[in-house]
């Protein structure tokens, strides 16, 4: 029986416990292992093994060491690719066509990025005049915040846990990393390529575990973490930002959304679909980013909607490995189960099923698994619950929209505010609905297309900071300002 182990302190460790959970493929809910559920007494000695990490040779890097090593792990993680696929795709049933275009290859990108990024970035300095003349130098000081508790999400595991570790390593901090309990594998073939890249003992930690009462609420609460930065839902990030409220630790927190599509009818429509596809049917539509809300100016609605369902009909649905496949299974039974109460749901609010809507037939040896139909909706009112609350699977709604103004106030009626796709080939209209949306993200004419320099984050109920870039460093480091009289 395989195990995922915890990684503390450079050594891939057990509980005291012995607390167990399994882990299951979503694509047969086959077993694919058990996890090692760490409880108080892990999490402590992963938190103890960071403080101490910072003290030991880590510490004493330069900025130019730690970068040329975390090029060593972005490397390594490249030369071990393979293995990385199949243990993302295992746990999350994504397709080897997607993982290893998006998920992998960001997992290397996410510390190559925040290093180059850190190694040319300038510092702050301004000279001050003084009465006697001589003036007085000012300079900003960064140092690492400490000990950085990450808890990252399942939908994009490694992508979304390198995206946090890569700039708080880089920055020189320390991490305990909390997986989902959905993921454990990747966050943990991480411990082996940080060993074998020689990353000090104690630099990178994983505990495994769930949240309430288990390793993540055990970590977010623990008095040795500096700061904590976490991906997922928004209550769940209330709940994390009270613990971390309790010693005045910052937090940084990507949260969920309800993203809107704004189709208008001088777009590039084979851009519009295509994009539209993607943002709400990849990953099985589990990420925070895609489309869940799509409004289409009224004279191109009916062509819109009757291409996108042709699209979405030619889906081919199957196991990670089959280079053809382009749609998986969603993450676990749970979230089977909380998609398919939407699914119900939209039926009764009045919704047109234009397609899907049900449990696709994958044969004996896949039924038992987490997979459902991409649907498409139409015909719901703006104050249904499946307009307003994240369903986060493969699903949309499609509403026509007669005005730019109308279109605007649509699209904003939502307490989340991740990101917004706009297609038009008017750029004019483009800058000028982009900058009305109230979100941290806004794409025209494409989606998910990832400048790493540039900020990323959520804006109201869908986060708080931005990362990415130089926007990270406020995060991930104490700024000083030291001033010399000269
Ligand atoms: N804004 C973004 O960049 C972004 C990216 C990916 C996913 N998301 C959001 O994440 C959600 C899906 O991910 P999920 O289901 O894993 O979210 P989740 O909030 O259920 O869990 C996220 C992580 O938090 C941990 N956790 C849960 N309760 C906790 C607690 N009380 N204390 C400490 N840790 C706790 C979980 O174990 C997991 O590791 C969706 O809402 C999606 O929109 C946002
Ligand atoms: N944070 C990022 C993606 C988030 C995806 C959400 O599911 C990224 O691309 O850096």
């Amino acid at each position: 029986m395989h195990e995922f182990k915890n990684f503390i302190n450079g050594e891939f460790v057990t509980t005291a416990s012995g607390k167990t959970f399994e882990n299951r493929n979503p694509v047969d809910n086959s077993l694919l292992g058990l996890v090692h559920e760490a409880g108080q007494p892990e999490v402590d000695a992963a938190v103890k093994a960071a403080k101490a990490a910072m003290q030991g040779p880590w510490g004493k890097m330069t900025q130019a060491q730690r970068i040329a090593l975390l090029d060593k792990v972005a490397n390594r993680i490249n030369e071990r690719f393979d293995e990385f696929l199949d243990a993302e795709c295992k746990d999350t049933g994504k397709p080897h066509k997607i993982a290893s275009h998006i998920d992998i290859p960001r997992g290397a990108a996410n510390f190559k990025a925040f290093s180059e990024t850190l190694a040319n970035h300038p510092t702050e300095a301004f000279k001050l005049d003084t009465p006697d003349g001589r003036g007085a130098l000012n300079y900003g000081h960064r140092t690492p915040k400490g000990v950085i508790a990450v808890i990252s999400p399942w939908n994009l595991p490694l992508l979304l846990m390198t995206w946090k570790v890569g700039p708080a390593l880089a920055c020189g901090n320390t991490v305990v990393v909390k997986p989902s309990e959905e993921t454990p594998a990747t966050a943990t073939l991480l411990g082996e390529v940080m060993n074998e890249c020689g990353v000090p003992k104690g630099v990178y930690n994983v505990v495994h575990g769930f949240g309430p009462d288990s390793a993540g609420a055990y970590l977010t609460e623990h008095p040795g973490v500096n700061a904590i930065t976490f991906t997922g839902e928004t209550r769940t990030g209330e709940i994390i930002m009270r613990a971390a409220s309790v010693g005045l630790r910052n937090i940084s927190l990507e949260c969920g959304g309800k993203n809107p599509g704004i189709v208008f009818a001088d777009c590039d429509m084979d851009k519009a679909i295509e994009g539209t596809m993607r943002s709400a049917f990849v990953n099985c539509g589990q990420v925070c980013l895609g489309t869940e809300r799509v409004y289409v100016e009224r004279p191109i609605f009916d062509e819109f909607v009757q291409r996108l369902k042709e699209g979405v009909e030619k889906l081919k649905l199957g196991v990670p490995e089959d280079p053809e496949v382009d749609f998986g299974p969603l993450v676990s039974q749970e979230h089977k189960e909380k998609v398919l109460s939407y699914y119900r749901l939209a039926v009764e609010e009045g919704a047109t099923v234009v397609t899907g809507g049900g449990v696709p037939e994958m044969g004996d040896a896949l039924n038992a698994g987490a997979w459902v139909e991409p649907t498409i909706w139409t015909g719901l009112p703006d104050d249904a619950r499946v307009v307003r609350e994240e369903v986060f699977g493969p699903c949309c709604h499609i509403r026509p929209f007669d005005t730019e103004e109308e279109v605007i106030e649509l699209a904003n009626d939502t307490k989340y505010g991740l990101s917004a796709a706009i297609w038009t080939e008017n750029s004019a209209r483009a800058s000028r609905v982009a900058e009305a949306m109230e979100v941290g993200i806004c794409w025209v004419n494409s989606w998910f297309l990832r400048d790493l320099r540039t900020a990323f984050g959520g804006a109201k109920e869908s986060g708080i900071g931005r990362e990415g870039g130089v926007h990270g460093l406020e995060f991930y480091t104490e700024l000083k300002n030291v001033c010399i009289k000269l």
